[in-house]
């Protein structure tokens, strides 16, 4: 590898040894960016990298909570504020019990990049806790959330820091939220995106990670005079993502056969219908149950208990669910199974290795900072709206999440077209994402 990017890692080491997803995360940015920096001197000169990866902020807070018997718990808040050079902090909240700060300044790096791409207006934050929403009543979620707010309302704002959801943070969460914030500081502002669509929420937002991640699959298979109808598609994860990744592959005539949760995965041959696909989304996003119950209700599914769901052939594989889900062994799994494209609805599903051996194979791959941008681009539309006081019909948000994904893709074909002809998407997302915040960190100075 390039001495100076085994330099540049060994200084950010010194700082992170201890955070491996973020050390991760700045290593494969690293990989890309570097050689252009090599050609670009100013952004060496003015160490515009070393800048971006020291967030501009973190902060940590106590939270504090009852729960339904009159316990008291105790759990970590966090917001990475990660940089502010084209825009206000902007990125989800993860509530889970792995949540540390590796894991939020992972996150908040890649939707530094992911941000820039989309060209709205957003700088990059990330923030959560390990507090860990199963099993907790509607009651317990509620006062977490209060008092999770009660602090964190100190820290963000409509022109300041802009939350979202994330892993374990729906709607019901930011409805928690927002009421808190609401009423501590007496403003109706859009502090906070993924809201309810009678309160500020923009129409399209729940499904638009989803339907991005399946928009830039398009994308990809249009550069090879192909298209996701017809194809088997493998989904991980049954949450936000999951679900709506899979309606809009139902939708263009793809045929769904699996999707998973963290006990394990179901294989459906005969396809994931609509019907289907209601039944897990009541499941999930009411019944708050486990997908091995969609067998009960449909013999024609396998539940595979503690397994992901790489094993199973298909044309099209959708990681939706968490960092690190993929690893390389899966990754030769579906080449050897004939897998064509793979886009990434998680941040960072794929290890280093399973990322190399897509590369190497040179099926079309995309990494989730530009293929699941569509979650923050709605949200950055729902920001739009809010300073308008008007809502858009469904319609319009949808034309415009279209068109931003495959802005996206043309910027990365424009940054990671290599002379065979394949696409390095990574390399391209990497490079577009760099050079809109590097320019921005250039004309604001040395702060
Ligand atoms: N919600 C959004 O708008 C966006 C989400 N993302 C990313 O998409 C991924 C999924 O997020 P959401 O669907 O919003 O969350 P969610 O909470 O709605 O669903 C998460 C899903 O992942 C599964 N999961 C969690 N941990 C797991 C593990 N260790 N092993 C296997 N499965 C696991 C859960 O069972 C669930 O099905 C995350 O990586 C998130 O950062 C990315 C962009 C935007
Ligand atoms: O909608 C947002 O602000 C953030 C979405 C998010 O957390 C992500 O893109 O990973």
């Amino acid at each position: 590898m390039d001495a100076s990017i085994n330099s540049f890692m060994a200084e950010v080491k010194k700082r992170n040894s201890h955070q491996p997803e973020f050390m991760q995360a700045v290593q494969e940015v690293a990989e890309s960016v570097i050689p252009y920096i090599a050609k670009h001197k100013i952004y060496k000169d003015q160490k515009i990298l070393e800048r971006m990866v020291e967030p501009e902020r973190l902060i940590s807070f106590r939270v504090v909570w009852y729960d339904d018997t009159g316990k008291i718990h105790v759990n970590r808040g966090y917001r990475v504020q990660m940089n502010s050079a084209i825009g206000p902090y902007k990125g989800g909240l993860r509530f889970h019990p792995t949540v540390n700060a590796s894991i939020l300044k992972f996150l908040a790096f890649e939707q530094v990049f992911k941000n820039s791409l989309t060209t709205l207006p957003m700088g990059g934050g990330k923030g959560g806790s390990d507090f860990d929403p199963k099993g907790k009543s509607d009651n317990e979620i509620m006062r977490f959330c209060q008092s999770f707010m009660t602090e964190l309302c100190r820290h963000i704002g409509p022109f300041t820091d802009i939350p979202a959801g994330d892993i374990g943070v729906g709607a019901r969460e930011i409805g928690f939220m927002f009421g808190t914030y609401k009423k501590i500081k007496n403003e109706f502002t859009g502090v906070l995106t993924g809201k309810g669509l009678s309160w500020g929420g923009s129409k399209i937002r729940p499904e638009s990670t989803g339907y991005g991640t399946v928009y830039f699959a398009q994308s990809m298979l249009k550069t090879k005079n192909d298209e996701v109808k017809g194809k088997t598609v493998v989904v991980s994860g049954s949450g936000n993502v999951a679900q709506f990744a899979a309606e809009k592959i139902i939708d263009l005539g793809g045929k769904v056969i699996a999707l998973s949760d963290s006990g394990g995965c179901i294989h459906d041959s005969d396809g994931i219908d609509e019907k289907k696909l209601d039944f897990i989304m009541n499941l999930k996003n009411e019944e708050r149950g486990r997908i091995s119950e969609y067998t009960k209700k449909y013999p024609s599914g396998k539940y595979y208990k503690g397994k992901r769901p790489w094993h199973i052939k298909c044309d099209i594989a959708m990681p939706c669910a968490t960092e690190n889900e993929l690893d390389e062994r899966d990754a030769k799994n579906l080449l050897k199974n004939g897998c064509i494209c793979v886009s990434e609805g998680a941040n960072m599903p794929s290890t280093p290795g399973a990322m190399q051996a897509f590369r190497k194979a040179k099926i079309l791959y995309a990494p989730g900072k530009a293929s699941n941008a569509g979650g923050v681009s709605a949200s950055g539309l729902e920001m739009t709206q809010n300073s308008l006081r008007y809502s858009w019909i469904r319609e319009k948000v949808d034309d415009r999440l279209r068109g931003i994904m495959e802005n996206i893709h043309d910027s990365c074909v424009k940054y990671g077209m290599e002379e065979d002809g394949y696409c390095n998407y990574v390399k391209g997302a990497n490079i577009a994402g760099f050079v809109k915040v590097a320019d921005a960190m250039l004309a604001q100075g040395v702060i």
